[in-house]
Formats: C-alpha cells, sequence, structure tokens
C-alpha cells in the first residue's frame, strides 16, 4: 500500500504577540497585549496530552523584535518550554520567526527539528502585505535556512501561496530551497500552503485557487531533490477529490493534525479517522510519524537521539524506520 504520512501533534503558543503585521495573519496579537504561557501552564496541557497518542510538540510563536530588551526573556521562555516537553517525553519542533545564530544553536539542543515558512522570496511583498514585517525580509530568511544547514538541524520550511506573488515567484522560491539542499542536506520537508483568509485579518484578497494546487505540488517535485517531502495542510484542501489530486501530483505528508490549528483557527483540523477513510479507497494508507524524518536521527544530540528511538520503537513501522517510502 502506498504511504501518506502525518504528525500527531500539539501546538503550544508561548505567546501571541508579534511586532511584525503580516496582513494575512489571524494568530498575532499586539505587544504587550496578551500574557505568555506559564511553564508551569503548559506542564498542566502536556500532562494531560501524555495519555493521547500525542508525539510532537509543535512550539508556534509571535516574535518579539531582535533589538528588545524583552527578547531575551522570550527567547528563554521558549527554550524552557522545549525543554518541558522534552522532559515529559515528548518530541519538540519550533517555529519562532527568524532566530540569531546563537539562538538556532541552542534551541537545537532541545528541538528534533525546527521549521520556518520563506513565504515567497520576491521583494515586491515588501510593498504589500509585508510592508509593516520586517521579519519577512527575504535574505533575513534565506539566512536562516543556510544556518540551520551549518547547524545541521533537520529543517521544514515551505511557501504561502496566493498573498499577491506570481507564477515565476513559486519557482524562484522553490529552487532556492532546492539550492541551500544541496549544499547540506537539511531540509526534511516543503509545505505548500494556500493563503486561507480567516476573521482577523486585514488582507482582502480571495483565498488561493485550490485547483491550482496539483499542478504547483507537480512542478515543485520537478524542482526539490527527491528526498524532500512535500507536505499540503488537509484542513486548508477542503475537497476530497482536491486532497488525492494532490496527493496523485506528490504531496507525501499532511503536516502536524491536533486539536487546532493555531494558524488557521477558522479551518478545523480533519481528524486521523477521517482522512483514512478518504485516502483509504484510493489506495493510500495513513500512517503517524515523528516529527524528525529518519534520515536525520544522527544528527540529534544524545539526549535527543534517545527520545527518538523510544518514540521509533513505540511505532514501529519499516518503512519509515529505514528512511524509505514516506516519499515515494
Ligand atoms: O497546524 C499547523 N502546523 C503547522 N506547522 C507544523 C508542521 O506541520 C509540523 O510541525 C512539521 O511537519 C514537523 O512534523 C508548521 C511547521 C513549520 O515548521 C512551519 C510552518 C508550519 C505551519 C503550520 C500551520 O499553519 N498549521
Ligand atoms: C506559520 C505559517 O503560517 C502561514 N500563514 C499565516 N497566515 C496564514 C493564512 N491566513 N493562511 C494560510 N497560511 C498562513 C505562514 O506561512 C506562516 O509562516
Ligand atoms: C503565525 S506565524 C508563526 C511563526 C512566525 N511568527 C512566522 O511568521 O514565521
Ligand atoms: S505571520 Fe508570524 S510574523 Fe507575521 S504577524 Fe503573524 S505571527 Fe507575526
Amino acid at each position: 500500500m502506498n504511504i501518506i504520512t502525518y504528525s500527531p501533534a500539539y501546538t503550544i503558543v508561548p505567546t501571541y504577540e508579534c511586532f511584525n503585521l503580516c496582513t494575512y495573519c489571524n494568530f498575532r496579537t499586539d505587544p504587550g497585549k496578551s500574557p505568555w504561557l506559564r511553564v508551569a501552564a503548559a506542564a498542566n496541557i502536556l500532562k494531560q496530552l501524555q495519555t493521547q497518542n500525542v508525539c510532537e510538540i509543535l512550539i508556534l510563536s509571535g516574535e518579539v523584535h531582535p533589538q528588545s530588551s524583552r527578547r531575551s526573556a522570550w527567547f528563554q521562555q521558549i527554550y524552557d518550554l522545549c525543554k518541558l516537553a522534552l522532559t515529559m517525553g515528548f518530541l519538540p519542533h519550533t517555529n519562532a520567526g527568524p532566530l540569531s545564530f546563537e539562538e538556532m544553536q541552542k534551541l537545537k539542543q532541545v528541538n528534533v527539528s525546527m521549521g520556518l515558512m520563506l513565504e515567497q522570496l520576491t521583494p515586491e511583498l515588501l510593498k504589500t502585505v509585508h510592508k509593516h514585517a520586517p521579519s519577512k525580509l527575504p535574505a533575513i530568511r534565506l539566512q536562516q535556512l543556510e544556518w540551520a544547514g551549518e547547524l545541521q538541524i533537520p529543517f521544514t520550511t515551505g511557501l504561502l501561496l496566493g498573498i499577491g506573488e506570481t507564477e515565476n515567484n513559486w519557482w524562484e522560491t522553490l529552487e532556492a530551497i532546492a539550492n541551500f539542499h544541496q549544499r547540506y542536506h537539511h531540509i526534511q520537508e516543503v509545505i505548500l500552503q494556500p493563503h486561507s483568509p480567516g476573521n482577523q485579518q486585514s488582507f482582502d484578497a480571495p483565498p488561493f485557487d485550490p485547483n491550482q494546487l496539483p499542478e504547483v505540488i507537480c512542478k515543485a517535485r520537478q524542482i526539490l531533490p527527491s528526498d524532500i517531502t512535500i507536505q499540503i495542510p488537509p484542513n486548508l484542501v477542503k475537497d476530497q477529490q482536491l486532497l488525492l489530486a494532490c496527493i496523485e501530483a506528490g504531496a507525501r505528508d499532511l503536516g502536524g493534525i491536533g486539536p487546532k490549528d493555531e494558524v488557521n483557527p477558522d479551518y478545523p483540523h480533519i481528524q486521523e479517522q477521517e482522512l483514512r477513510e478518504i485516502l483509504q479507497p484510493a489506495g493510500w494508507e495513513l500512517v503517524p510519524r515523528l516529527p524528525v524524518y529518519p534520515q536525520f536521527d544522527s544528527w540529534l544530540l544524545e539526549e535527543l537521539q534517545l527520545a527518538v528511538k523510544r518514540w521509533r520503537k513505540l511505532t514501529p513501522n519499516p518503512s519509515l524506520c529505514q528512511g524509505k517510502g514516506s516519499r515515494n
């Protein structure tokens, strides 16, 4: 049977506050306007998850300005939450926006993988959706890909589709990812994320036309090296036939699935059983995976390798354990 993977995940949000104002965002609040998640409160949440088949803790955060006096407390908070999740038996994956080299180096010690979307590399968007979002400077995002490679951090990146870019911009952004991967071999997956309007955003544009997705996936499959998996979010690709068309086109992973999509709260995740029922008649088996792909296990620090080994024993799946079969 052909395999489609997903990661049983729960999202922890250190803070919704963000100094950027991406106009498509439905996540952020203004700086100082929402309390940070306390480690004790996170411990209570995680305790309840210990019996619920959750492996990945996705740490997804709004950002404090790199030059702000609150930056180090913000960073420490994220580090502490990762450490807590790890200690409680989960595998953390952090996406907290651009980090300094030293911050990345520290988070490598408490994450099995990390991520940052490139969105789109075209500078044109700095005049529109990213006009007040300094973190979305293409050069800053590319630098993160390079540092993740230098530090041997298994990395997730991707494109946000339908925010005012051109088709050529898609191929340019995908080619940039392919180039970094050829240098460092560190990209585990690329998310092709259709812009999906929510009720908080100010960007007044239609959703990305889902019928275009299979074509983008197909071309992405040609541009990206074959050891990078293409991920699509099933809650943003509503139509069942379209989801299958995306898979036929080359998508092989459905990302982190949990009780709430914090980025797109207006689009509830389709739960595992329902996904299984869509996929199985078409010949696809839905299989859970860890937030780190097997070919990267040896890059992890010893403590993390041990945690990963425990999970691989718990979910024995020969095709995934050997690092093959999850992406063909
Ligand atoms: O539920 C979501 N998970 C998101 N994830 C989670 C992701 O699916 C998993 O954490 C990875 O596949 C690792 O297992 C992201 C991870 C990244 O590194 C970068 C961007 C995203 C975006 C989302 C998202 O919009 N919604
Ligand atoms: C965490 C990631 O979520 C994506 N993201 C942010 N806002 C939206 C939206 N309205 N629709 C789809 N994806 C979004 C961005 O690509 C960001 O980097
Ligand atoms: C909702 S976005 C969360 C991650 C980070 N702020 C980014 O945009 O990259
Ligand atoms: S998308 Fe990320 S960087 Fe942009 S405003 Fe939202 S939380 Fe901040």
